[in-house]
């Protein structure tokens, strides 16, 4: 299968590294459009990609076309490359906000589209990517899909109108556990904890903690309360974390973030 991404940046960085890594293609298999000639060389130096000057060019290779740009880029990526599309050829998009309505509007032909919200993690292989395929995509083609998807981590076809909740709680959500991972390793830090070990613990105990919601099937609210002994430390930390709005401040903050997910 001969994947092209136009546009590769952070996202389509961390889909192709998960790609290559399952052997879902061949790195000669994917060719990669950019703005600048120092993106395409470094994406070639990384993972021995070809590299198009144009994004007509990688439209003109590929069988799976992966809109990799940013939201506000998607109007004009669309209008140079909609006429180089073959009607069987999928695109898949990975933009917050851009509907599969208004992709339609803009390609202006039935084209095979499914519209994904992917995340960070896909570079180990780790991500979780929600899916929602238009009318034309088949059930072939959504197979094709999703092994791409599957070949960084999860991917879970959903109702279109939960992709602005996905953004929220998967798309955006690595960039707040990297936050509570740098807060931990400072906090132990400032205990005595050289810096490089505070960080591998603090990422391990969310690593576990994750497993742990996902391997027990337990609610994290028991899982919570299996560390927080009476009287015990755990609880005290518990303690001043819903003093100070925790929870509340994480779910106004997912709210800031699907809210702006509707407007980009
Ligand atoms: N970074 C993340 O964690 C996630 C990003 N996304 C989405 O993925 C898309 C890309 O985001 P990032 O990779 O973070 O952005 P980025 O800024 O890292 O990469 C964007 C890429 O697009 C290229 N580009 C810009 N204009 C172009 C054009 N006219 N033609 C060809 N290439 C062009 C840039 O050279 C760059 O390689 C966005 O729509 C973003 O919302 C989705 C989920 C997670
Ligand atoms: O921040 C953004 O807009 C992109 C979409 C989800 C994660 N990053």
């Amino acid at each position: 299968m001969k994947l092209g991404f136009i546009g590769c940046g952070n996202m389509a960085s961390a889909m192709i590294s998960g790609i290559l890594k399952n052997g879902i293609c061949a790195p000669q298999e994917i060719t990669v459009s950019a703005k600048t000639q120092a993106t395409l060389d470094k994406a070639k130096a990384e993972y021995g990609v070809s590299t198009a000057t144009a994004n007509a060019e990688v439209v003109k290779v590929a069988d799976v076309v992966v809109l990799a740009v940013k939201p506000q880029f998607y109007a004009e990526v669309i209008a140079e490359i909609k006429d180089a599309v073959k009607p069987a050829q999928m695109i898949i998009t990975i933009a917050p906000g851009k509907t599969l309505a208004w992709l339609a509007e803009q390609f202006g032909q039935k084209l095979p589209i499914v519209r994904t919200m992917p995340n960070t993690p896909a570079m180990v292989g780790e991500g979780i990517t929600a899916a929602c395929p238009n009318e034309t995509v088949t059930d072939e083609n959504l197979k094709c899909a999703l092994k791409i998807l599957e070949s960084c981590g999860k991917a879970e076809v959903i109702p279109e109108r939960l992709m602005d909740a996905v953004v929220a709680v998967s798309g955006s959500s690595p960039a707040y556990v990297f936050l509570f991972i740098e807060a931990m390793a400072d906090a132990a830090v400032a205990d005595g904890m050289p810096r490089r070990q505070a960080y591998t613990f603090a990422a391990q105990a969310v690593l576990g903690s994750a497993k742990m919601v996902l391997e027990t099937g337990k609610h994290p609210g028991e899982l919570k309360d299996m560390v927080c002994s009476p009287a015990g430390t755990t609880i005290e930390a518990v303690r001043v974390l819903e003093e100070k709005g925790f929870r509340a401040s994480v779910m106004d903050a997912m709210k800031a973030c699907s809210d702006k997910a509707k407007s980009v």
